[in-house]
């Protein structure tokens, strides 16, 4: 894996969120997204190297409405950049890693993305992403 592209925050309100981390990053966002089969809007920060995604739900099967409800608004996951998903996905499965998706599937900000379960690496979701092209 490469370096750390984005982290995820989950939060009730991307309005709200948006302001407070413009006010904390001294920075507006450059980019908003709706990602539909994740049920997400998403509001992005450029950080140096990496990004801040700031997370809404927008729909009960979310797997951030489902987050919020369990443990409240809070970090989410850490995204990796990967130079290739599929051999990525293939390291992992043989180290034993639960993938959460069998195929890479689209994300935000124009990228291939796989989940890893949590509860396999020390209770942080982790995120593979690979720039589409
Ligand atoms: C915008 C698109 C994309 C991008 O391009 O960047 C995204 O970032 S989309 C982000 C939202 N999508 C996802 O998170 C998809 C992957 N997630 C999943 O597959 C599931 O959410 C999950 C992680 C497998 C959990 O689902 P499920 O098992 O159905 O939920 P539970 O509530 O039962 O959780 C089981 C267990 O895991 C703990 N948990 C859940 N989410 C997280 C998390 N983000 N970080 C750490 N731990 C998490 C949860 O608390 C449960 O633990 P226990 O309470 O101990 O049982
Ligand atoms: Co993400």
């Amino acid at each position: 894996m490469n370096k750390i592209e984005h982290i995820g925050i989950a939060v009730k309100s991307l309005e709200a969120a948006g302001k407070t981390y413009q006010a904390l990053l001294g920075k507006s966002p450059y980019k908003t997204e709706a990602v539909v089969s994740e049920q997400v809007n998403t509001l992005f920060f450029e950080t140096g190297d990496a990004k801040v995604e700031l997370l809404e739900a927008t729909g009960e099967e979310s797997a951030i409405a489902k987050f919020i409800a369990k443990r409240g608004e809070g970090l989410h996951h850490i995204a990796f950049e990967v130079t290739d998903i599929l051999a990525e996905m293939d390291r992992l499965r043989a180290e034993g890693f639960r993938l959460m998706n069998d195929q890479p599937k689209r994300g935000a900000d124009n990228k291939l993305v796989c989940f890893v379960h949590p509860k396999d690496a020390c209770g942080v979701l982790i995120e593979l992403c690979q720039e589409a092209g």
